[in-house]
């Protein structure tokens, strides 16, 4: 038979925050408790359930639903519930259920504990003050969940890591240039939204090829365990959803875009945050929607929080980019004409934003010139306040900075697409290395020769070529090996094609020169990169991994890890357009186009996989081309036309859907296509210059707000910095028992010691332990190297026992001091704040828990400010626990008058930080309240919803903090002994 039944309370053991529970049903095997003041129903196996009766006896202060109180007499219980006798607080006589009791109230372990003389290690108690201490300043200080992760600290990231993070249920595209650092910044977002408790679960999609990529990068630079579910996974599963097995799941888009079964399990989850990434992929049409976006549909309209990653957002077409800004918000983004007019309007704000810059001018004419364009933008009282600010003489330079920083962030919040889309570009990031084209021009093989040059002479011959290999125009005439290959039916194609393209052995000639340096080499088709590399070996002797879309996870990453390792790996790696997308190769500066991708966003893509972060070196672009060929007009085209090997500019969507028609026609015929470059250059210069005005500016604006990326750099610097971590750190490990040894170069070892407490991350006994450091740069430096901080896990956890669980909550020590008589008793009282609320209101910013430190000698007055914790704590020495349990059991009595006493020495404390923390929220909230208004009123792309979720926190935590309480958390008793 059960010990549980509906409608009793207990407490959970780890979890004492969440409140007292109420059993709500229970059978032989689980019971399920809701715990009401954090909103949270639990379910536990009945056998383990790590949960205690709470009870209460005579002399106890309880506290019913309806807010009276009660001095606990005595207790009956009636059908297995109890049912408490005493006092209230007008002095009658009562009976209070013990359903009826308030949910917050506090379950005092440390009394109940030291009571009954559990006494835990002197050190225990000190590390257990500290650790309340240290979470307490590190809950507040602004860089919390960014200071943690393995990556170099840079502005753009940070600013909108920062930026999306502080919204209700962010919802964005972070599109930043190739190589930016989108799965960083998702990474960033992802890892504070977990560690401050407003996410717990997150679905991450990603290209096939990208799925090992992402798990090692939120492993390693994160420290995030990831699930990486496939089928092979999910059948193991058979009974349950597969999609519950982790709270972080990572899938392949291929896998559940084609497996309708499976993205109803997914469906079928609660997650807190959707990322997808290559989002461009996702395709729509007017008249069509692809499964992938269909799928992405779905679930982002059951998700709150949703990032989509994707460098180049228009590659397929503006619509199709619309498409996937409704995904975020379907409400704003329901009407293209209207978002294009929008667009149009942004050239005038960022003529206002440069005017601002222009002010206070030198003569009345031009500061009047610069006003109008300002006034013809703002037309809000507070705008006009600051302008007037700005353009009055009087003002001094203070003021003058000052109003024109609010402005500019003004007109970008109000009139921007910041809200919605995050596009950072190499331009404004700055630090790139540059890029230098070497074309080779080789003779076009009589094999391909042939066929192109019939096509030239008969019309007909196209299409019956598209009829005969299958292939789409152009790419028969851009990729003559694939053309090749298609008629291989033909008797004169029987050769494979790289037994006679010069591209093969010129690339074997590449290779030799390059000395000892790595080339990437990429290829639009699969079939391309397969038949090359077997052309390298056959021809030249020289093995290269090939990677593409059709290789199974391991496969890839082999060829990976084949070309990266520095010592023994290959030198060659050979990639298809699909399967390279997303990659990280900017250990590698050679990058061979062994034919060119017909869209300018692909060549972008292609670009990206060196220049990335991280690289060192100029990067080298070899392309080989035909002589008169397609391939060698279209190179034309990408260089004369647009530039496109020199930088991203970001306008190559445009260009293709204005002109890709007319290149698949110019591709044959050398007049057109010197028309077409003529056109596109035209287009160009113009479509750059719109942007330079418009839109980019202000997404370049937008998407980086440097003051706001130095702040938060600042703060994380401070946690970087911070003294008191490698002190804490060494009492923490000794208590722990996980031995440290120092490797030199500020790296160390950790290991577990066999007395370890079991369970610690990272630290499994018998095994090696692992390497770490408290430097960022040596973390970076080394793959091997962890970066311990405040948020790595094993610092989190060893903190996490501490302020959950009861360890170091009781503790008894001797004082031998000559002023103080021996015989004597002291108590040491740790008080906690303790507000239960649901943990997406993520309280902690603003009231973590805070310590309140009583310490009472034997008349009970209170000697806390007189004697410090550290003063105190350096004198004691330890005492055996039989000892101390003596020594409680005699001073029973005058124990509980201490600790009843101690109770109302801090409670006096409790309204000031109360206070404190109201005024730390309404700053904040209201300040981010009346911004979002002033918002709304200009920029659709604030959510109602987001209005209303953040008039709602502010409501809910004011009532949370209002109820704060104070709970005894550890308790010191103090004997005196004397001097001799
Ligand atoms: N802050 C950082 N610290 C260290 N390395 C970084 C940082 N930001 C980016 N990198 C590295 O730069 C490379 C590019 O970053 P990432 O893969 O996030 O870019 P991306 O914008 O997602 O690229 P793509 O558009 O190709 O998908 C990666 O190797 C990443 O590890």
């Amino acid at each position: 038979m059960s010990e549980f039944s509906p409608g009793q309370r207990w407490i959970s053991d780890g979890e004492a925050e969440l409140g007292l529970g109420t059993v709500l049903n229970c059978d032989f095997r689980t019971v399920t408790v809701l715990f009401a003041a954090s909103e949270e129903t639990r379910t536990y196996s009945v056998r383990q359930a790590p949960l205690t009766r709470v009870a209460f006896g005579s002399g106890d202060r309880i506290q019913s639903a309806e807010g009276w109180q009660m001095l606990v007499d005595d207790s009956k219980e009636e059908r297995g519930l109890i049912v408490y006798i005493g006092e209230d607080d007008q002095g009658q006589l009562r009976e209070l259920p013990e359903a009826q009791l308030a949910d917050t109230m506090q379950f005092d372990q440390a009394r109940d504990r030291l009571l009954t003389g559990q006494v835990d290690r002197n050190d225990w108690f000190n590390l257990r003050f500290r650790t309340l201490h240290h979470h307490n300043r590190i809950e507040q200080n602004p860089a919390l969940g960014l200071a943690g992760p393995k990556v170099d600290l840079i502005d753009h990231q940070l600013y909108i890591a920062d930026e999306i993070t502080g919204r209700h249920a962010p919802r964005v595209l972070l599109a930043d240039e190739v190589g930016l650092g989108k799965t960083i910044e998702a990474g960033l977002i992802l890892h504070r939204l977990l560690l401050t408790g407003r996410a717990e679960r997150a679905l991450i999609l990603v290209p096939d090829s990208l799925t090992h990529q992402w798990l090692v990068e939120l492993l390693r630079r994160f420290a995030l365990k990831v699930t990486l579910l496939d089928e092979h996974q999910s059948q193991a599963h058979s009974d349950g959803n597969p999609f519950e097995t982790g709270q972080l799941v990572l899938a392949s888009q291929q896998w559940l875009f084609n497996n309708p079964h499976r993205q109803a399990q997914a469906e079928a989850c609660d997650w807190d945050m959707l990322i997808v990434d290559e989002a461009h992929h996702l395709d729509w049409t007017p008249d069509e929607q692809g499964p992938g976006y269909s799928c992405v549909e779905r679930l982002s309209t059951a998700i709150d929080g949703v990032l989509l990653l994707t460098a180049t957002p228009e590659q397929m077409g503006l619509e199709s980019h619309f498409a996937r800004l409704r995904l975020l918000d379907p409400d704003r983004y329901q009407d293209l004409e209207r978002f294009k007019a929008e667009e149009a309007g942004y050239v005038q704000v960022a003529e206002a934003i440069d005017a601002l810059d222009a002010l206070p001018a030198a003569t009345a004419a031009e500061s009047a010139a610069a006003r109008a364009r300002i006034d013809a933008v703002i037309d809000d009282a507070d705008s006009q306040a600051l302008l007037d600010t700005l353009a009055e003489p009087e003002s001094d330079d203070a003021q003058r900075e000052a109003a024109r920083r609010q402005l500019t962030e003004q007109l970008l919040d109000r009139h921007g697409t910041g809200r919605v889309m995050f596009r950072n570009s190499r331009r404004h990031v700055g630090g790139f290395p540059s890029r230098e084209l070497h074309v080779s021009e080789l003779a076009l093989p009589s094999a391909y020769r042939r066929v192109l040059r019939r096509i030239e002479r008969d019309e007909d011959y196209l299409d019956e070529l598209l009829i005969e290999t299958g292939l789409d125009h152009p790419d028969v005439l851009i990729y003559p090996d694939a053309m090749y290959r298609a008629l291989g039916e033909d008797p004169l194609n029987a050769e494979p094609w790289w037994q006679f393209d010069p591209r093969v052995t010129w690339l074997l000639e590449q290779l030799t020169e390059v000395g000892d340096d790595k080339m990437l080499v990429i290829a639009h088709d699969r079939d391309t990169a397969l038949e090359l590399a077997e052309g390298l070996r056959v021809l030249g002797g020289v093995h290269a991994p090939v990677f593409h879309e059709g290789l199974t996870l391991v496969e890839r990453d082999r060829a990976a890890a084949a070309f990266a390792d520095d010592e023994d790996g290959c030198q060659v790696l050979v990639c298809s357009e699909i399967g390279s997308e997303g990659r990280n190769f900017q250990f590698c500066r050679h990058l061979v186009m062994f034919d060119l991708p017909q869209h300018p966003d692909q060549l972008e893509q292609r670009i990206g996989r060196l220049d990335r972060i991280g690289q060192q070196h100029a990067i080298q672009l070899h392309v080989p081309v035909f002589e008169q060929s397609p391939g060698a007009r279209l190179l034309r085209w990408y260089r004369e036309g647009m530039d496109a090997f020199s930088a991203p500019h970001g306008v190559g969507s445009e260009l293709f859907d204005a002109f890709g028609d007319e290149l698949a026609e110019a591709l044959l015929d050398e007049e057109s296509l010197e028309e077409l470059i003529t056109e596109t250059r035209a287009l160009f210069d113009t479509k750059l210059k719109e942007r330079e005005a418009g839109r980019n500016r202000l997404l370049e604006h937008n998407a980086c707000r440097p003051a706001r990326a130095a702040k938060v750099i600042e703060a994380i610097r401070e946690l970087d910095d911070d003294k008191a971590l490698p002190r804490y750190l060494e009492q923490a490990l000794d208590i722990f028992g996980v031995d440290s040894q120092d490797l030199g170069g500020n790296i160390m070892h950790l290991q577990p010691s066999p007395q370890m407490l079991d369970g610690l991350p990272g630290l499994v006994k018998g095994e090696d332990g692992f390497s770490a450091t408290l430097s960022r740069a040596q973390a970076l430096a080394r793959d091997d190297v962890q970066h311990l901080s405040w948020e790595h896990p094993l610092v989190r956890e060893m903190m996490a026992r501490q302020l959950d669980g009861n360890m170091g909550n009781t503790a008894l020590a001797l004082l031998k001091h000559p002023a103080i008589p021996g015989g004597r008793l002291m108590t040491e009282l740790v008080f906690r704040t303790h507000c239960p609320a649901p943990k997406k209101l993520h309280v902690n910013r603003f009231l973590p828990a805070t310590a309140v430190r009583v310490l009472l000698d034997e008349a009970g007055s209170n000697l806390s400010s007189k004697v410090s914790f550290g003063g105190l704590a350096k004198n004691l020495t330890k005492v055996k626990k039989a000892v101390a349990r003596d020594l409680i059991k005699d001073r029973h009595d005058q124990l509980r008058e201490l600790l009843t006493q101690g109770e109302q020495e801090a409670e006096r404390e409790l309204p000031s930080i109360v206070e404190a923390a109201q005024t730390r929220m309404r700053e904040t909230l209201d300040g981010e309240l009346s911004r979002l208004k002033a918002l709304s009123r200009h920029n659709p792309a604030v959510r109602e919803d987001e209005l209303k979720a953040l008039a709602d926190t502010r409501a809910a935590l004011d009532s949370a903090i209002e109820g704060t309480r104070l709970r005894l958390d550890a308790v010191r008793v103090i004997v005196t002994i004397d001097t001799d």
